[in-house]
């Protein structure tokens, strides 16, 4: 793709330029100075741990023809003949301008819906991906597994990507014939805004509880960064969001967009009645329908209903809607469930904090009888918040039957520390021992020799991942398979 300069920075708000040459071509955007390629601009954004600024030198030799940067670091900036540099306030905010017009404004050619909160938002915009492909709609998924056009998958580093890399992805999707875009919104993505520039047709905000307190430092941070994409919408955009959380009305204090609420216990526009909750399905009552689901667990029917309240409000028919959301399909990680030959039932889940938890155990009493047991193994990421693992402990400790603390990816971190902080809480209870293994497959393979016919073990915290990350180096790991294997070597 080829652009004329001066057609890329329409609509920037420049503070000044050196080396101005408008009729330049410009061949792609980069952040990073280790992917410049020729003729390409380079954005130098300041991070938290550098400051892009120091690469522009680095950036020129790899080929960048123009620079983007903020005009506070000029002190850092050598300035080279045939460069065009463009002084901004704020470099990401010029990125996500730049990135709409180099890729011809992919959000006013397509309905992106943005779903935020602390949990379920891969959730709902996989239910949203299939249900949109089964009603015949063409359509984007931008989320934590990566993103899929039609049933091409495309891998990503991140949850919500850069801008570049979204308004990209979104151009790619409408030459394949997409209208719509389902799409995770991160509250780092908010807070790095790597959503700058675009239009959404619709956010959908599904609920927030404890997590990323190492990123925000206080809830209040976290909660008005989630709040901020709803300012943020157009008055002709929608908003909708969950009424039973408690924040539910703080999130949209400030909002343009028409909002509209979804819930099970509170009233709202979108309701859903639950007529029998088990392990093999949900069965629901939606808008007076009755369907029966193999989403299981209740944090699913909210998920499904935010879909359902999304896929009306982007115009589809009732009843096309309620003939097609039945086939909805398990989400990979989420509640991944599988039986044994001798009957222990195993379950995956992507519960990674406390309220995720939650749920997932909430769901799990569903099934368990009085004389089966619960057994959970989990553990709790190094380098993010330190405060949800002793929370996440004592849910875990209180819950289960049998509590199996082990690694999850401790990235650069002790894992005893991790261990000391998940146990770093008080409990009336006060007579059952946890286990702890450093080793995640000796911690499966420990709730797999201890288990019994019928009983529970719930891996948590990794879901679909397909690694371990321990300083710096990811090691192949996938907890289903890993569970699966030893189930097959135990013979049970
Ligand atoms: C805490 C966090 O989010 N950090 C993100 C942030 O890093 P940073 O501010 O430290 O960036 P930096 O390393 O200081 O670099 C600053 C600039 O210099 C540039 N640079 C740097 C080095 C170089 O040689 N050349 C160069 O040009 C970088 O490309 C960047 O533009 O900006 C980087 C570039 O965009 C991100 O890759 C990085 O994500 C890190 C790796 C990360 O792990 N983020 C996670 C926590 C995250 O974002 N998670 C959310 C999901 C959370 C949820 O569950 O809800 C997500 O959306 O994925
Ligand atoms: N609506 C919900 N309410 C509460 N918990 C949920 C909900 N949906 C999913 N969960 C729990 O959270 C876990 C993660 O779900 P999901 O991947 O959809 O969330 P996410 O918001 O995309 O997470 P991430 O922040 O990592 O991207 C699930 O495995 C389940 O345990
Ligand atoms: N999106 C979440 C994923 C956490 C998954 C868990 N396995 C971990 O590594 O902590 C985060 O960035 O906090
Ligand atoms: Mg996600």
């Amino acid at each position: 793709m080829k652009k004329l300069l001066k057609d890329v920075l329409k609509k920037v708000y420049v503070l000044k330029i050196i080396g101005k040459n408008p009729f330049k071509f410009i061949e792609g955007i980069s952040m990073s100075s280790k992917i410049v390629k020729d003729n390409m601009i380079f954005v130098a954004i300041k991070g938290k741990k550098k400051d892009g600024h120091k690469f522009i030198i680095d950036a020129i030799q790899k080929g960048a023809n123009t620079i983007i940067c903020e005009k506070s670091s000029f002190s850092f900036i050598p300035i080279h003949k045939h460069i065009t540099y463009v002084f901004v306030s704020d470099s990401m905010e010029a990125l996500g301008v730049i990135s709409s017009n180099f890729y011809d404004h992919p959000t006013k050619k397509i309905k992106l819906i943005g779903i935020t909160g602390t949990n379920g938002k891969t959730s709902v915009a996989t239910i949203l991906h299939q249900l949109f492909s089964k009603m015949g709609e063409k359509n984007i998924l931008i989320s934590t597994m990566g993103i899929k056009i039609l049933s091409i998958k495309y891998p990503t580093t991140h949850t919500t990507p850069n801008i570049i890399e979204i308004n990209k992805y979104l151009d790619i999707s409408i030459q394949k014939g997409c209208k719509y875009a389902f799409m995770e919104v991160s509250s780092h993505g908010i807070h790095q805004k790597r959503i700058a520039g675009l239009l959404f047709q619709g956010g959908v905000f599904t609920n927030i509880t404890h997590d990323h307190l190492d990123y925000h430092k206080s809830f209040d941070h976290y909660l008005s960064t989630k709040r901020l994409f709803f300012e943020n919408l157009s008055k002709k955009a929608f908003a909708l969001i969950n009424s039973d959380d408690e924040n539910s009305h703080q999130i949209i204090k400030k909002t343009l967009a028409k909002t509209y609420f979804y819930g099970i216990k509170k009233n709202s526009n979108f309701k859903i009645e639950i007529l029998k909750e088990n392990m093999n399905g949900n069965q629901l009552l939606i808008d007076g329908h009755q369907i029966l689901t193999y989403l299981i667990g209740r944090f699913n029917i909210y998920n499904l209903l935010a879909s359902y309240a999304t896929a009306i409000l982007l115009g589809k028919k009732k009843e096309n809607i309620l003939k097609k959301i039945k086939y909805v399909k398990p989400i990979k990680g989420r509640c991944e469930q599988f039986l044994s030959n001798s009957g222990i039932h195993i379950i995956v889940d992507y519960a990674h904090n406390p309220d995720g938890l939650k749920s997932i155990l909430n769901t799990l009493k569903i099934i368990k009888k009085n004389n089966e047991k619960l057994i959970c193994v989990i553990g709790c990421g190094g380098n993010r918040d330190i405060k949800k693992r002793s929370l996440m402990g004592k849910i875990v400790y209180e819950t289960c039957d049998i509590s199996i603390f082990t690694s999850d990816n401790p990235r650069e971190e002790d894992i005893n520390k991790i261990f000391n902080d998940m146990k770093n809480f008080k409990s009336y209870l006060n007579k059952k021992s946890i286990l702890t293994f450093v080793r995640r497959e000796e911690a499966i393979q420990t709730a797999i020799q201890i288990a019994k016919k019928k009983d529970i073990i719930l891996i948590a915290g990794k879901g679909h991942e397909t690694f371990q990350e321990i300083k710096g180096i990811r090691y192949s790991f996938n907890d289903m398979k890993i569970a699966k294997n030893l189930l097959k070597t135990y013979n049970k």
